[in-house]
């Protein structure tokens, strides 16, 4: 047996709990970092159902865009030197299900008419997801993945007798070290604790173990080519029209280890055209298999009230295993479906995984007698229904929702540590019923409230650091948890009005600003009004708030585009689309979709069609090249 390095027991600790909310950030990334390293080495900690659904899952749910979930996920170099690879290798955007891909053909289809290209008639072709180790054959060298841009030279295993797989040709680029999964189970098996383990092993500059050196004289583990993988070929619409078929077939016409299936536009237009984020090409797309689902039996639907004194339904399920992960709660959307769809103890539900934290209740296998609860689980007071939900109509006492209101405030600032759901549950016991009033803690009031000396001075420099440390004032004001008022409404609102001008505001003003409509105006300014003592309040207690520049500021500042709409169409080298277009935005300019009459400049990339210039040069449009863009705006 190959000794494996142990992960440190901290690590193997947060492992084998699977709890990913007791971590702070900085651990849960730490954690990801370590599981990363040794899965990369070979030796993963866990497996990749629980670091995708569990671990990366929770990243995601915290920060949607965290650099760790946009960038590929790096390797550590092996000894040798690195080098800037010919193509980028990056990783892949993954779909769980059919529908992921449905979008993503939408995707395509939108980029084929920006192209005017006909959709119909592309072809797609989709290949094993092979789960394997990734690496690049220029034809003289091979390279790992590194870190996307640079690998470094591992030409070692060929010069070990490793044997290109398909054709058998060097220098086809991107493709993976696999084995044979027959050989392994009958070879390898009893040495290697599982595949990856061993194709590490083939790679590492250490001597090679003998079963290993076998393998790779037997041929049965190999360099693969993707180019020259058995592949499926067809039309977006017989993708969806047979997919469940292409989903079983693609991944059976190899002997290797498979995670999924690999569907990608074979035109190379719209792949250019299309081009990449940092961390996947946008023309290509994962279908990942490794979905469970589970039949639960639900123990009892427990009411939750939360800030807004929503009641939620939270079904608790007999312990059980999936994707990697010990379920034990789902929720359902509201109480009118665990009504309608008799959801109560001895329910038994199917229960599928994608990717969130606590899954949610998709089905219902054999309904039973519903739990509709008729009090407040947290004060008592009777429900009402408004539509499809249950409301605590308690707002200004109800425990639950003044805890929560706390919670909200906090982990919205985020700035600020110490201040979880236990410590505000201690402070509402000894009669804290604001965020204003836990501003007014000293030292003395926290000891005496039973926290300890040194849990005390660590939440006063929490609060402190809270107003010190710089914070943009649209985060400041979602803290306050104002109804249809997420942090991106809240961004937006305040580009175009100050915060401290906000409750002035008529409807007439709000509905101004895109994206507001007149129900959300509405409820907006009720909302204010209700928090407005409260904010003023905070607000005095002076914090570092950085303002957001308004739209307006924005369109008199020295930039040669301020104000100005602009339109991007076709492959642009500079960067992606998505890149431009947030540059082009941060200059002060308005980026359009299609060319109109209020269209400024249109920013022509390669493969633009001379109908579309012409058309947008009636329309009295700018026409500009991508290079003289970029020299405007010097
Ligand atoms: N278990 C763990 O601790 C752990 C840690 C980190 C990552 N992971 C796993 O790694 C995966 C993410 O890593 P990633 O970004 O390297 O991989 P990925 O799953 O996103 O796949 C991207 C790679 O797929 C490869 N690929 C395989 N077959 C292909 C084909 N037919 N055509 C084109 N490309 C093909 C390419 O090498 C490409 O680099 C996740 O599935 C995750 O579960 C697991
Ligand atoms: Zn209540």
């Amino acid at each position: 047996m190959i000794t494996k390095k142990s992960p440190p027991a901290a690590i193997a600790k947060i492992a084998a709990e699977a709890e990913p909310a007791k971590l702070s950030d900085d651990e849960l990334l730490e954690f990801l970092t370590v599981c990363n390293d040794f899965y990369r080495r070979g030796e993963p900690i866990i497996s990749d159902a629980q670091y995708d659904f569990v671990f990366l899952a929770e990243l995601k749910k915290r920060h949607p865009h965290h650099p760790y979930l946009e960038t590929v996920e790096p390797e550590k170099a092996f000894a040798g030197k690195t080098v800037a690879l010919p193509e980028m290798m990056l990783s892949t955007e993954k779909t769980y299900s059919k529908d992921g891909i449905e979008k993503w053909l939408q995707r395509i289809e939108k980029a084929a008419e920006e192209l005017g290209l006909e959709f119909s008639r592309l072809i797609f072709r989709a290949t094993p997801k092979l789960d394997g180790y990734a690496a690049y054959d220029d034809g003289l060298a091979l390279y790992t993945r590194g870190d996307g841009r640079k690998g470094t030279d591992i030409s070692r295993v060929f010069e070990r007798g490793l044997i290109v797989g398909g054709d058998g040709k060097r220098g086809q680029g991107a493709g993976e070290i696999v084995v044979s999964q027959r050989y392994f189970n009958t070879h390898l098996a009893d040495f290697f604790e599982n595949a990856r383990n061993f194709q590490a092993s083939i790679i590492k500059e250490k001597e090679l173990e003998e079963h290993a050196l076998a393998a790779i004289q037997n041929h049965a583990a190999v360099f693969f080519p993707f180019a020259q993988l058995p592949d499926w070929l067809g039309s977006a619409q017989e993708i969806l029209e047979r997919f469940e078929a292409i989903i079983e077939a693609v991944p059976a016409k190899v002997d290797f280890d498979v995670d999924g299936v690999i569907f990608e536009v074979t035109d190379a237009r719209i792949k250019k055209h299309m081009g990449a984020t940092r961390h996947h090409h946008r023309w290509q797309i994962a279908y990942k298999s490794n979905v469970e689902t589970a039949v639960v039996t639900v123990l009892r639907v427990t009411p939750q009230t939360s800030r807004s004194g929503r009641v939620n339904p939270v079904a608790e399920l007999e312990p059980t295993k999936l994707s990697g992960a010990v379920i034990s709660r789902a929720t359902a959307h509201h109480y009118k479906m665990v009504r309608d769809m008799g959801i109560g103890a001895g329910t038994v539900i199917e229960l599928t995984r994608s990717g969130l934290v606590i899954p949610k209740i998709e089905r219902v296998l054999t309904p039973k007698t519903p739990q509709i609860p008729e009090n407040c689980p947290s004060c008592g007071s009777e429900l009402v229904w408004d539509s499809d939900y249950l409301y605590c109509p308690n707002t200004v006492q109800c425990p639950a929702q003044i805890e929560n209101t706390i919670e909200h405030f906090f982990r919205t600032l985020r700035n600020i540590d110490g201040f979880g759901g236990k410590t505000i549950e201690k402070l509402h016991a000894a009669g804290i019923r604001s965020v204003y009033q836990i501003y007014q803690l000293d030292l003395e009031r926290l000891q005496g409230l039973g926290f300890g000396d040194k849990t005390s001075q660590n939440l006063l420099d929490q609060l402190v650091r809270s107003r010190t440390d710089p914070l943009e004032d649209w985060r400041f004001l979602g803290a306050f948890g104002i109804y249809r008022m997420g942090l991106g409404n809240c961004e937006r609102l305040l580009q175009h009005f100050p915060l401290l001008s906000i409750f002035e505001l008529t409807l007439e003003d709000i509905v101004s600003i895109e994206g507001f409509a007149e129900k959300t105006g509405e409820a907006v300014i009720t909302s204010l009004a209700k928090i407005k003592g409260d904010f003023m309040r905070i607000h005095a207690l002076g914090f570092n708030l950085l303002r957001t520049p308004l739209r307006s500021e924005q369109a008199q500042a020295a930039s040669p585009i301020a104000g100005k709409t602009i339109v991007f169409t076709g492959a642009m080298q500079h960067g992606s689309r998505e890149d431009m277009t947030r540059e082009a935005k941060r200059l002060g300019a308005k980026v359009g979709s299609s060319v109109s009459g209020k269209t400024d400049f249109l920013v022509t990339g390669s493969d633009v069609g001379a109908a579309k210039i012409a058309a947008a040069q009636e329309k009295g449009v700018r026409v500009i090249s991508e290079a003289e863009y970029l020299e405007m705006l010097k």
